[in-house]
């Protein structure tokens, strides 16, 4: 995969003196979804908004497609689209009126037949002569994605797109990324919701304070930070643990009918084995055993939590 986005030693300074962004460097591949977690504050809103040119950095360069974002901006600018995170839309003005007007700002020529194809491809041909003020609150999120796509663009930046959205909602508005991804379009999306990324990313990058702590495949991610937990169902339950099992990080259950025991997936030795082995010479009988991966929130807040003073 080849880079479509390339953030050289970004930093941003503002004039408050509060540095949003310290020295980041990224390459966003082209056809991925990436999603950008971090805390409120840590600096990826600034990220975004400096690629979109809307914010000014202090040091470092963005290249979108090749084109410098500040001695290039019209060549980046027409390669990008961003669905801003709150919904600003002109209550009177109709759906198919939106998404011409914003692909004219841009300086595409008319073109009704890719505006059909977009509206259709969002489910709101339906609705393309309503007054936008009319329409639910996931139609009016995907009127913002319409107008962020007006134009063709490569990249589409999503801030928070599902933020405040409800359960149904937020399903939908994945499917629609998923089926943008499927089309081509490279999507950085930034959520608080860990469970999201950790369905819907191909690459998960981690921001505190203006750092980038990290940026990786998902699943090489949750490999490499993974902790898996077993429990160990028993037959009988037993009252405390028996001599042969203890000193080894197991704990047992309030109802003495299951064993727990936390290990790392990385380590050459689990143990498990082991301990499976010293069950069977203790007598114990296992009825059931199951493991589970840690998720993705614990991973993230094992990452920005702060150290303890
Ligand atoms: N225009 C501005 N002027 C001064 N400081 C700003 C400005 N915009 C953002 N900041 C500060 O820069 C830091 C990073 O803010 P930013 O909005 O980029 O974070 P974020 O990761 O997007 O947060 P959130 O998840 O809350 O949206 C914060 O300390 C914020 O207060």
């Amino acid at each position: 995969m080849r880079p479509i986005i390339d953030i050289d030693h970004l930093s941003k300074r503002y004039d408050s003196g509060t540095v949003a962004l310290n020295d980041v460097s990224l390459q966003i591949n082209e056809g991925e979804i990436l999603a950008l977690l971090g805390p409120n504050g840590a600096g990826k809103t600034t990220m975004i908004s400096i690629i979109c040119g809307l914010v000014v950095p202090t040091g470092g360069t963005v290249r979108v497609g090749g084109h410098d974002i500040r001695t290039d901006w019209r060549g980046a600018r027409k390669l990008i689209g961003l669905v801003p995170q709150e919904i600003l839309l002109e209550p009177f003005e109709k759906v198919i009126d939106c998404v011409r007007f914003t692909r004219g700002l841009y300086g595409e020529p008319p073109d009704e037949a890719y505006v059909e194809q977009l509206l259709r491809s969002l489910a709101l041909w339906d609705k393309r002569d309503a007054r936008t003020r009319e329409l639910s609150g996931g139609m009016k999120r995907r009127v913002l994605i319409a107008k962020a796509l007006s134009h063709r663009p490569k990249v589409l930046f999503l801030d928070e797109p599902t933020a405040g959205v409800d359960v149904a909602l937020r399903r939908e508005m994945w499917a629609v990324v998923r089926d943008l991804r499927a089309q081509g379009v490279t999507i950085i999306l930034t959520t608080h919701y860990l469970e999201e990324a950790e369905d819907m990313a191909d690459r998960i990058g981690v921001i505190n304070r203006g750092q980038l702590l990290l940026c990786q495949p998902k699943a090489e991610l949750m490999g490499e930070f993974g902790k898996k937990h077993l429990t160990i169902l028993l037959d009988q339950p037993l009252i405390a643990l028996p001599p042969i099992l203890k000193g080894r990080g197991l704990t047992l259950s309030p109802s003495g009918n299951a064993l727990g025991y936390d290990y790392d997936t990385r380590a050459e030795r689990t143990g498990i084995a082991r301990l499976l082995a010293d069950l069977a010479e203790a007598g114990i009988a296992v009825r059931d055993v199951s493991t589970k991966q840690s998720s993705l929130e614990e991973i993230f807040i094992s990452l920005v939590e702060e150290p303890q003073a």
